[in-house]
This record gives structure tokens, sequence and C-alpha cells, in this order.
């Protein structure tokens, strides 16, 4: 018997000595594969690395992460905070993630100037056509001049306080007119949704394009509806997620959940158009936003500005705007048809401030105290943006005696902030009395509501949100008697998760007051 006969009597055949030799080597692969990820895993953790979560080697929390608080992981975020407390850190795949929480943690990362950063992964480019523009998702240089001419240019438009009053009012005596209007055709029964984000887009319309829609536009309901699909469609711990931009253009329905943001083209054709429009009909002194950057473009002076950033630019402006403010405007009213108590007092604030005029940006927060209050403590119980938009760690950097390597998306939990136990009494409970002082008169401002952000990512658009959830709220409240409907449940005070929390539709019965 030759060699080769022996060895085959024993084994069968020389496939199965091939099969068995490649399963072995395979074998012995995955083995010393598993082992060399769990050693990376292991030593690739930065010293001082934030407690948190292990997860898995590779994936690390990718498959728990949805599990953490079913239906909403900025809750999960929150939990984690309870469990480990205020500096957290966990990975998704190879992405390192830092969760912040409570007041002194978030405001040392807003100061934090190397936290500054926007991460650029796959949801970010989406946005901008695969490339890193305009305000929102960018960083260093680029941002402080777009950022800085934006502002500057804003305030002489719209956002200085005269111009913005007079446009917001107009806006303001729109809404009402139209509400009024409603009266005779469906009764006194009102249903609410996107209802408020129509005004402020228009708003922000005529700043940036000298144009207004009527509200029945249905060119501008749509857009607005966009808002509301993107807006829910993704939340602000997935879209950490490090997945590259052209995954997501060739995978929509796959990557869905990390946001959809490939649904937003249809928003950059608008904002083109009007850039096109504006193009064709020049004007020698600017009328709007377009012009005047336009005019930048034609200077040359600066390669951070392009007709592309505009388009860019504008988009953020009105995706990180149309939903916010608008929603804000629902959940006060929300909170006033669950405390009627509440709407009395702040109507009879208003009716002997104000007269039977219209209440004005002067009479704000001097002689409106009791109303001032309400509108403070709706910001901090609605937590309408519970998290900062992430930030990115720029170098390696020490927050709270942890270490953040360079690289990780930072998540600031403002929720947390707003509802800490530890100094609100029953944070749960809507009381605009905890921001007055003692005998009413006057309102105690707390660093401890930050809407906005704080520090250089503060929100661009704070001044008009504020100015516009005032001129609305108390427009409304002044003209209207908002109730929840009889022998009906009252309307849910609970949210609808996405990137930023939004009221769920709801119905009232509004009577005039006139
Ligand atoms: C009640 C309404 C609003 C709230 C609660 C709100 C809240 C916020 C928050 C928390 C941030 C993130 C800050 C950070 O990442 O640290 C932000 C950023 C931003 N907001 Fe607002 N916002 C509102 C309305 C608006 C409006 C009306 C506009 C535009 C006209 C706007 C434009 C922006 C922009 C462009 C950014 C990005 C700033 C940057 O990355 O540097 N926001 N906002």
């Amino acid at each position: 018997m030759g060699c080769r006969d022996r060895v085959l009597s024993k084994h069968g055949d020389w496939q199965v000595i091939g099969r068995k030799c490649n399963e072995r080597m395979i074998t012995s692969i995955l083995i010393g594969g598993c082992v060399l990820c769990v050693a990376v895993w292991i030593f690739s953790r930065p010293n001082k690395f934030p407690p948190g979560p292990k997860g898995l080697p590779l994936l690390g929390c990718l498959l728990s992460v949805s599990q953490w608080h079913p239906g909403c992981s900025f809750m999960g975020l929150l939990e984690l905070y309870y469990r480990y407390g205020p500096v957290c850190g966990f990975y998704i795949g190879p992405q390192p993630v830092i969760s912040i929480s409570g007041y002194e943690a978030c405001k040392e990362a807003f100061m934090n100037e190397n936290l500054n950063g926007r991460p650029d992964n796959g949801p970010a480019r989406m946005k901008s056509k695969g490339k890193r523009m305009g305000v929102m998702l960018v960083d260093g240089d680029f941002l402080t001049i777009q950022k800085r001419f934006t502002l500057h240019h804003l305030r002489d438009i719209g956002f200085g306080r005269q111009n913005m009053e007079s446009l917001v009012s107009k806006e303001v005596a729109v809404l009402l007119a139209d509400m009024k209007r409603q009266f005779h055709d469906e009764g006194n029964i009102f249903e609410f949704k996107n209802y408020f984000n129509i005004s402020l887009v228009n708003a922000l319309w005529v700043m940036l394009a000298s144009a207004r829609f009527e509200r029945d536009d249905p060119r501008l309901k749509s857009l607005v509806e966009l808002f509301d699909v993107v807006f829910r469609s993704g939340d602000i711990v997935r879209v950490a997620f490090p997945c590259p931009a052209i995954l997501m253009k060739l995978f929509p329905a796959v990557f869905a959940k990390l946001g959809r943001m490939d649904l937003l083209k249809e928003v950059w054709k608008f904002i083109e158009e009007a850039i096109d429009e504006h193009k064709q009909n020049p004007s020698v002194e600017p009328r709007d936003f377009i012009d005047v950057y336009l005019k930048e473009v034609e200077k040359n002076n600066d390669d951070s500005f392009s007709e592309e950033q505009l388009i860019s630019l504008i988009f953020d402006l009105f995706i990180a705007g149309g939903d916010t403010t608008g929603n804000s405007i629902g959940f006060v009213l929300l909170y006033l048809i669950h405390h009627p108590d509440v709407q009395r007092k702040m109507q009879e604030e208003l009716d002997s401030v104000c007269g039977s005029s219209m209440p004005t940006l002067a009479q704000q927060i001097s002689s409106l105290p009791y109303t001032e209050a309400v509108l403070l403590e709706a910001s901090r119980l609605s937590s309408i943006v519970p998290f900062s938009i992430p930030h990115y760690a720029l170098k390696d950097t020490q927050l709270q005696g942890n270490t953040i390597p360079k690289g990780s998306i930072v998540q600031i939990n403002l929720y947390s902030v707003h509802l800490d136990e530890n100094y609100w009494n029953d944070p749960e409970k809507f009381q605009p009395e905890r921001h007055l002082s003692a005998d009413g008169t006057t309102v105690i401002k707390s660093d401890r509501i930050l809407p906005f952000g704080a520090g250089k990512r503060i929100c661009l658009g704070e001044s008009l949100a504020r100015n516009t959830l005032y001129l609305f709220v108390t427009s409304l409240v002044k003209s209207f008697q908002f109730q929840a409907i009889p022998n009906e449940p009252l309307p849910t005070l609970d949210p609808r998760m996405g990137f930023v929390q939004v009221y769920a539709p709801f119905k009232a019965v509004i009577k005039s007051r006139n």
C-alpha cells in the first residue's frame, strides 16, 4: 500500500483532508481574530475614558442602544446618567460617544473649545449633497466666518428688534385672522397639527428671500410636512452611527433610522429656485439675505462664500427654525389648556398691561412678569430640543476628571438640566411661580434653563425664536380662550419623538375674547 493509499484509507478522500485542514485554519483565524479584537477593544480605550456600558467587541453598543429605553433613545442616555454619572462613554461600532448630563458637566462641555466641533459622518453629509457646508454641521474657521456673517446681516434685515417685531407681528395678524375665519366654517373646535410652523417658515422666508406664502399654499404645506417627516425619522443617538453618506444615498430604506435626509432634496430645489430668481432680477439695494450673500460671493474675498454654501446655509436655517419655534408655541397652549388657572392669570396680566392693544416686545420682561414666567416654565418642561446637536471632540480633552478622546461624538443632555430633581422642586410639574419672586413682581432668571444651548455653538436663531414665541403666544392668549373639548380626555402632553420633541396633534375648543 502506497503512502497516498494509506492516507486515503485513514481519511477517506483527499478532498476530505483538504476540507478538514481548511476548517482548522478558519477556526484558528476566527479565534485569533476575536482575541485580537478584544485586545484592541480593551487596550484602545484611553485611560480615564468615561464609565459606561461596555458593549461587544467591534460593535460596541450598536445592537443594545435601542434596548436602553425602547422607543426613545434619548431617555436611554438619561438612564445612563443615573447609572454612570454626568460623563458617560460608550462605543457605537468604532465611534466613541460621550453623553454629558447635569448642569455643571453640560455647562463645562459647552464652554470647552475642544468640544465645539461637529461630526463629519454620513447623516451630516447627506444634508449637504455629500459636502461639509452650511453652519449647523461645520466647525473651525469656516463656521466662525459663516455664523458671524449670517448673524450680522440677519440682524440688519430682520433679527434686529424693531424689524423683527414688525415682521413677526404681521405673521401674528395673519394667523389670528385665519383662526377667526375658521370660526364660521368649523365651529369652535380647532385641530393643531404643524399649525404654527407655517407662520415661522413665512417669517424666515421674508428675511431670506423677501417673499411669503399664503397659509394654504400647497408648496408651503408640503415643505412643512416634509420637515415633520424628516425630523421624526431619526434620533440623536442613532445619528452618531459612522455610516458613509454614499451608503445612505444608495440604500435610503436600509439606513432610514439614521434620518431620512435624502427626502430633503425637495427643500434644496426650492431654495435653488429662489436664488436663481434673485440672480435673474438683481437689485441695487439688497432686499434680503439672499441679495446680501450673493454680493459677498461676487466680491470673492473669502473662499468659504459660494452659491452652494448659500443654499446649504438657508437650508440649515429652515430645518433648525421651521420645526422648533412652532412646536414651542403648541406646547405652551397645551400647558394652558391643562392649567386654566394659569391661562386666566396670564390673560388678566395681559389685559391690564396692554389694554385693547396687542402685546409689544417692550412690555415683555419688565411689565409682564407672570407671562414671562409661563414662557420660561414651558421652555423648561417641554425641552423640545432635549439634546444639543451632536458636538465633536477636536482634540483629546478633560471633562470632570475624564478623558474625552479626539474624535468622540459628544451629546449634551439639556433635558437632564431642565428636569433635574436635585435642583427643581417637582420638576415634572408645570409651575410658572417657580420663576417669580415671592411677591410675584420680578422674574428670577436661572442659567439652568438652556433651551438654546450655550457657548460658541449656541442657537443662531435664539433671538428670533424667543421674540416669536413671545409675540405669538401673548397675542393668541389675549385674543382667545383655549379649552379642552367637553366630555373628552385632556389632550396628551406626551411628545412625539425624533431629532426634536414635538407636540402630538390635538384638538381644542377656542372662544374669542373680543
Ligand atoms: C424654540 C426654538 C428653538 C430652540 C429650542 C432651538 C434650540 C437649539 C439648540 C439646543 C441648538 C444646538 C446648540 C448646540 O449644539 O450646542 C440649536 C442650534 C441651532 N439653531 Fe436653534 N433653536 C430654536 C430655533 C431656531 C431658529 C428659529 C433658527 C433659525 C432661524 C435656529 C437656528 C439654529 C442653527 C443654525 C443652529 C446651529 C448653530 C451652530 O451649529 O453653531 N434655531 N438650536
